[in-house]
């Protein structure tokens, strides 16, 4: 139980009371300081410029804390600890934020149970729950079961009125913290194998069943998968999970790379940009530059479709295994994120190859790096990302068998075509996850069981 909240920890951020324009006062709380009250004007940049949501810059930008300018009318809902919402869910914590909303966990006065409320900003229609309740719905075969059970179910719905517009909120079951911010925790950034071939194992399966309902998750990424709670934690009062869980500096953070098998068990979250492929056609990607596949730059006429979701799922798989993403940058441009597919992948088909007016800034004709600058190839990556790492920190590497069988796997996913990608179902059956991960996932089932 305590490891359980370990985790929440670092998901636990700051809190904005209500007040307008400006928050004046903030309830923050850092990695060894939880709930500390800070009181006082935050501090204000002297620029105005806007950035690239078209928000004004106002604010010192607070580490790991949401964009202050957003509360305003049309964005976030300010919230204090202790609010009411929908007469029913007294707000207890915080435990998260993205560009479309804040997380907060709350306590349902009707049953006792701890919840999770994803309130959206008030320019959002937030169609998450749309998707969710499809997939709620969906009676799945016996195979499609388990991926189901990755997938979080919808407890309540409502709109709240604010200072700032209409919030539609989403209610579903507490987790723990993402896959990223375990690996942030950590100071190897990697997972045991056993817990990583189990996590992969889940996560196939849930996008198995997503797409076998006909939907692409289209936002999937480590930040994206959460780690569920081992236990429940609704037996504590709002005051006994204050006393229990927000003393830092004696609940450490627990890093990814101390996570058994018994706690590798995930969510998969944030359905906002979900869609259904069959009904709606989609030529934009809004999930991050890394994950954007290449034929979002060379076959812009063409809708995304489930393939899209393969490739970030490839990536999302190498993150899982290794230490460092397979493609890096830093705000990146369209070109360079070709450059780093052809650093790790190889050349891209002669016809997108053509397309490609940046080439020659990194590379010759035949795909080589040019002179003096060294590229990425794929097997020398893995060394790097996944297995020096894991034996710089004394951690079991992939044996040579497993590479080989996570090698063609990885690389058939991430092929630059997307109609070469395998689908999910087969991704289920390949060599890797039959071999490796499954049998790791069914040793915590099995365990769980007993
Ligand atoms: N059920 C939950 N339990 C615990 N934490 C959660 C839960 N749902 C969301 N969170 C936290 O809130 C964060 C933001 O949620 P989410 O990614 O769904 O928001 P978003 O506004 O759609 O984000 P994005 O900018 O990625 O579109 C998550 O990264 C996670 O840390």
């Amino acid at each position: 139980m305590k490891h359980a909240f370990r985790y929440l920890l670092p998901s636990l951020r700051i809190i904005i009371p209500r007040f307008s324009p400006a928050p004046s006062r903030f309830i923050r709380s850092a990695p060894r300081q939880f709930f500390a009250t800070f009181s006082g004007r935050m501090e204000s940049t002297t620029t105005n410029d806007a950035d690239s949501s078209g928000y004004g810059v106002e604010y010192m930008p607070l580490e790991g804390v949401e964009r202050l300018e957003r509360y305003r009318p049309g964005g976030y809902h300010p919230i204090v600890i202790g609010d009411h919402l929908h007469g029913r869910y007294r707000i207890v914590h915080k435990l998260g934020f993205g560009t479309y909303s804040t997380t907060w966990l709350a306590k349902d006065q009707n049953n006792g149970s701890y919840v999770a409320i994803k309130i959206a900003v008030a320019d959002s229609d937030l169609r998450e729950a749309d998707i969710l309740r499809v997939l709620q719905d969906a009676r799945p075969t016996c195979e499609e079961a388990s991926g189901k059970a990755a997938i979080p179910s919808v407890l309540d719905e409502f709109d709240l009125d604010g200072p700032n517009g209409k919030h539609r909120c989403l209610v579903t079951a507490p987790a723990n913290v993402s896959l990223a911010d375990a690996k942030d925790a950590s100071v190897s950034r990697l997972f045991q194998p056993s817990v990583a071939r189990a996590i992969v194992a889940q996560l196939v399966q849930a996008i198995a069943f997503l797409h076998s309902q006909g939907i692409v998750h289209a936002d999937l990424h480590l930040g994206n998968i959460l780690l569920r709670l081992t236990e429940s934690i609704d037996g504590l009062s709002p005051d006994q999970f204050y006393q229990k869980y927000q003393k830092p500096t004696l609940e450490p953070v627990q890093p990814s790379d101390r996570l058994t098998l018994s706690e590798a068990r995930i969510l998969l979250t944030d359905f906002g940009e979900s869609f259904m492929p069959f009904t709606t056609k989609r030529y934009y990607s809004n999930t991050p530059d890394l994950l954007v596949p290449p034929e979002l730059h060379f076959r812009t006429q063409e809708p995304l479709s489930f393939h899209t979701d393969i490739w970030a799922l490839g990536c999302a798989i190498w993150s899982i295994v290794g230490q460092r993403p397979i493609f890096e940058a830093f705000n990146p441009s369209a070109d360079w994120m070709t450059k780093e597919h052809v650093d790790v992948l190889g050349k891209l088909p002669p016809e997108w190859w053509e397309h490609w007016s940046a080439r020659p800034k990194w590379f010759d004709e035949q795909g080589s790096r040019i002179a003096g600058a060294a590229g990425k190839p794929w097997a020398e990556w893995f060394e790097s990302c996944v297995q020096r790492p894991r034996r710089e920190f004394r951690m079991e590497e992939f044996s040579e068998d497993e590479k080989v069988a996570l090698f063609a796997l990885l690389r058939s996913m991430l092929a630059f075509r997307p109609s070469e990608r395998p689908d999910a179902e087969q991704i289920l059956q390949s060599d890797w996850i039959t071999t490796w991960a499954l049998p790791e996932l069914e040793s915590i089932r099995s365990t769980s069981l007993s």
